[in-house]
């Protein structure tokens, strides 16, 4: 078995009396797609701080690539929460997805083949066309796929999506999703995807990390979301049901209808 990209051992995250999750146990091996599920407040945020190395484990261990997390690793791709960005902005698609190699062992190469790596980043995401427009006049999809490029650029060996999704309509959704499933098939970059909502990923996720109420269940989509799965989490009956090859799940203890469930999916919960 070749060495995972990222291991967790048994690793547990606290703050106080509140613990997030324990006992957390969690090999992602390359090319694997993981998605990160649970309600609001659950820890998925914090866990993505704890592999960029900016959050102290309670407990346990993480390894990246063999080696503690540390600020800055060129072993990471990291596309944060989905922003827009300033229409005024100056810099072009290509200025953003350079920056991606500041502070890279491939920084400091020649410029042309910092612009090589660039383009080829562009092209990886279907971006190239837009590279030299305003990062700030492209769409909220078109940017997403821009600050994919810039988290590949300098060839990571694990993708860290935190809610890449959020406010892209359903096509963008789409995009991104395949770009990310294209990338992990080509190049074997491992993925690691927090999203709340299981189903734009469907096609494509290999296992799921479920975070709820200090809990966690870690396995296929068709181990963890049951019915029975999903109760056990929540310590209250929740129902799982399928409809047209989509996941609907209902009875997530305050789930806010509002908040997390478009596109006609209950798959999210807010806890107040
Ligand atoms: N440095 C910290 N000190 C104390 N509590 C913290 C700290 N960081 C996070 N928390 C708490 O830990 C809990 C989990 O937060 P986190 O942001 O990881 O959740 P999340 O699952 O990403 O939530 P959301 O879906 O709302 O983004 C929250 O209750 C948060 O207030």
């Amino acid at each position: 078995m070749s060495a995972p990209v990222l291991e967790f051992e048994d690793a547990g995250l606290s703050f106080g009396p509140r613990r997030l999750w324990s006992g957390l146990s969690l090999r992602v091996e390359p090319g694997e797609f993981v998605a990160v599920l649970g309600a609001n407040g659950s820890g998925k945020t914090s866990l993505v701080r704890a592999i960029l190395g900016l959050q102290r484990l309670s407990s346990g261990r993480i390894r990246l690539v063999g080696s503690p997390p540390r600020r800055g690793s060129d072993d990471i791709g990291y596309v944060p929460q989905q922003r827009r960005i300033d229409p005024l902005t100056p810099m072009r698609a290509r200025d953003i997805v350079g920056q991606g190699l500041d502070g890279h062992r491939w920084g400091l190469g020649r410029q042309a083949g910092r612009a090589a790596r660039v383009r080829a980043a562009l092209e990886s995401v279907d971006a190239a066309a837009f590279a030299d427009l305003p990062i700030g006049l492209l769409s909220g999809g078109e940017q997403q796929r821009v600050r994919i490029a810039q988290a590949l650029v300098a060839d990571p060996g694990l993708l860290l999506c935190d809610e890449p999704l959020l406010s892209l309509d359903l096509r963008s959704q789409r995009t991104i999703t395949a770009l990310v499933d294209r990338r992990r098939r080509e190049k074997g970059t491992a993925v690691v995807f927090v999203t709340h909502e299981i189903n734009p990923v469907l096609p494509y996720v290999d296992r799921v990390l479920y975070l709820a109420d200090g809990r966690f269940r870690v396995g296929s989509v068709e181990e963890v979301f049951t019915s029975t799965t999903m109760s056990e989490l929540y310590g209250v009956p929740v129902e799982v049901v399928r409809i047209n090859g989509r996941i609907l799940v209902a009875g997530i203890p305050q789930a806010d209808e509002a908040h997390h469930h478009e596109n006609g999916a209950v798959s999210g919960a807010r806890r107040g």
